[in-house]
């Protein structure tokens, strides 16, 4: 996932206490601590170690540690990370204590997958309304929701109090469909489209791209092969750290 963010987005909740300005790798890797600790959680545990929790998220511990004293957080020697308490500050800094309306514009085959998935509602995202702009689309229900002209967009987002904007809608049509986001007061886009959008500051886009991944991935495939070929063969044992994950 790549992102594009202007410094000094104003966000729209005014009562926010300030955060601190963390590493972006750091706030990327938050998610993977927090999926981590809830799973811990699930099965009883109470106290994690800095090893036991990286090797659960996947990144190295020293790399933990250091993302975790931006939170203060540093464990207790001999004890390491209070699980609950960790869950807490994280899901604190990341803005999950509320959960956030999420609009879905284009509910096409990718739309109504997202659509149908029940598990955002545990991770702190309700899926509140969904939009397309065929109209032989509209009025039909997934998952409990009916699919909206997108011409109500502007409506139906103050109605739901919608937070983040999802747009999987073909790259020709997703400028417009950001520009409409920004104009209802929409500060956080996450675009599944393959264009670049242009924002103005003070909105923060992401962009999912999985044949930007499986591409990276190949190169990594193909830098393997050549490597296998040398006399020696592949140096790298650490393949997660070789990829920059
Ligand atoms: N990021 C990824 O990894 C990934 C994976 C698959 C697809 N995609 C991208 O996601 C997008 C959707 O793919 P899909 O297969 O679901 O396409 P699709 O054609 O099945 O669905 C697109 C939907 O968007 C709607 N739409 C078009 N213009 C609109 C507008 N202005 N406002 C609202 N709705 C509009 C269409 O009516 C349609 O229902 C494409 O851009 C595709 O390239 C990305």
């Amino acid at each position: 996932m790549s992102q594009h963010r202007h410094p000094g987005a104003p966000g729209r909740a005014g009562a926010v206490p300030a955060l601190p300005d963390l590493p972006e790798a750091t706030v990327a890797r938050l998610p993977e601590y927090l999926r981590a600790l809830h799973a811990l959680a699930d099965t009883g545990h109470e106290t994690v170690s800095s090893e036991g929790l990286a090797n659960a998220a996947g990144v190295n511990s020293a790399k933990l540690r250091k993302d975790l004293s931006h939170l203060g957080s540093y464990g207790t020697r001999g004890v390491g990370y209070d699980v609950t308490l960790l869950i807490e500050q994280i899901e604190s800094v990341l803005g999950l204590t509320q959960c956030r309306s999420v609009a879905l514009v284009g509910v096409g085959n990718l739309g109504h997958a997202l659509a149908g998935y029940d598990g955002f509602a545990s991770r702190g995202f309700r899926i509140a309304a969904l939009f397309d702009a065929d109209p032989s689309r509209v009025g039909e229900e997934i998952n409990g929701l009916v699919v909206r002209h997108v011409d109500d967009l502007a409506r139906v987002a103050v109605e739901e109090s919608i937070s983040i904007g999802v747009i999987a809608t073909p790259a020709p049509a997703a400028q417009a469909v950001a520009d409409q986001l920004v104009a209802v007061g929409v500060t956080s886009i996450l675009n599944f489209a393959p264009c670049v959008l242009s924002v103005p500051e003070g909105v923060d886009v992401r962009k999912v791209d999985l044949a930007i991944e499986l591409q990276i991935l190949s190169f990594h495939e193909h830098r393997k092969a050549s490597l296998t070929a040398l006399p020696g063969g592949l140096a790298a044992t650490d393949t997660q750290e070789a990829i920059g994950t």
